[in-house]
């Protein structure tokens, strides 16, 4: 069903679309498939900043020879509580699928383990990531540098990646808690899609070349994007360059946008991702506490406030009944890319 401003597209269209755009710019079968999981979860989650407007971006990275199409993950299990993967400078995706399980495993076996991703190219939001852990019954946490457009707190300089933070909690049923946010005041993406829309931005996203506010989205990329919280988000941010970029011998974002050269593609890099078991711990007596957490949920919606991630599973829950609405131009400038 379409009318003149969007396109209802089923879950299963949103995958075939994705698989059409992918192969036919030459990615690699087994990445086709990592890629599409990834942006249809974005969609059906109705982060339309991370869904199928993703393709674009991809496809833009393939175009400039900035990704690998082909490359085959390469697993180092680097030590009982450490595993690496070198991605072969392709898309994260497909080196996350073969890390993970040894993530899992290694988590389990010592109580907490972390795994890295070297030398790859990440386009999209990190709670699939941190889903697929905290499926397991384990904490999680995950970040990832990206290209430097952020400024620190106090300078108007960009240094800093939007750099995101995602952690995951275990609860019973099939929503766990999970947040995920850029340490910018916002995801680049979104500053995207209101240029697209040819929408303002709030003030504090974003400053022109010469440190001034801006409200034009245009101006905000192209001059400097703000951290959110001052001088916390900016720390937060510099802990993301460290742990995932010299910590695991990966490139920071200014590194990273060095190695990008004016071609636009999407960040390169590492991503570190540490998993914890609760048994570790506490053994037998995980359960009671894990059981004992849900009273801080509680104590949040108690009081009418949301948890993260309540908007997202309430869109999967009405794009699995009743798929997603994607932009006419979006779909339009996606369809283009089959030609
Ligand atoms: N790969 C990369 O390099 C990068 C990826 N990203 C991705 O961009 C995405 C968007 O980032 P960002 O713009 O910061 O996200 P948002 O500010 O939209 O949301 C951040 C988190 O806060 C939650 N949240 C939002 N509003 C509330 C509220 N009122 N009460 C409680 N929780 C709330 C969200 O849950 P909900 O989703 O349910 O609204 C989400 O978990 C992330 O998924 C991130 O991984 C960002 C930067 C770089
Ligand atoms: O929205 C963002 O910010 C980013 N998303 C994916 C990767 C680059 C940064």
């Amino acid at each position: 069903m379409t009318d003149t401003d969007t396109v209802t597209l089923t879950l299963d269209e949103v995958a075939a679309l994705s698989r059409a755009v992918l192969t036919r710019h030459g990615l690699a079968p087994d990445h086709v498939e990592a890629v599409t999981e990834t942006i249809v979860a974005g969609e059906r989650d109705e982060c339309a900043a991370h869904g199928v407007y993703r393709l674009l971006v991809c496809i833009n990275t393939l175009k400039t020879g900035k990704v690998s199409p082909d490359a085959q993950p390469v697993v180092d299990d680097v030590a009982p509580a450490l595993v690496r993967v070198d991605a072969g400078g392709a898309f994260a995706q497909l080196a996350f699928k073969r890390g993970v399980p040894h993530l899992i495993t290694k988590a389990k076996a010592s109580g907490i383990a972390a795994l890295a991703l070297n030398n790859c190219v990440h386009f999209a939001a990190l709670w699939p990531e941190i889903e697929t852990v905290v499926a397991e019954g384990l904490v999680a946490l995950a970040v990832t540098p990206s290209h430097a457009w952020v400024a620190p707190a106090g300078g108007r300089k960009p240094l800093f990646g939007t750099n995101p933070i995602a952690f995951g909690w275990p609860r019973p049923g099939p929503f766990p808690y999970v947040f995920d946010f850029a340490t910018s005041a916002v995801a680049r993406g979104e500053i995207e899609l209101h240029r697209r829309a040819g929408k303002p931005i709030p003030e504090g996203w974003g400053v022109d070349g010469d440190g001034q506010p801006t409200t034009d989205a245009a101006t905000a990329l192209a001059g400097a994007m703000l951290t959110f919280g001052g001088h916390k988000g900016s720390a937060l941010s510099t802990m993301v360059e460290l742990i995932a970029g010299p910590l695991i011998g990966d490139m920071t974002s200014a590194e990273s946008l060095a190695f990008d050269d004016g071609a636009g593609s999407s960040p390169y890099g590492g991503e570190l991702i540490v998993a914890i078991d609760p048994a570790g711990f506490l053994g037998a007596a995980a359960a009671d506490h894990i059981a004992r957490a849900e009273a801080v949920f509680d104590g949040i919606t108690g009081q009418g406030a949301r948890l993260p991630s309540q908007r997202r599973y309430e869109g999967r829950v009405r794009s699995l009944a009743s798929g997603v609405h994607i932009p006419r131009a979006l779909y339009d400038d996606i369809r283009a890319l089959l030609d």
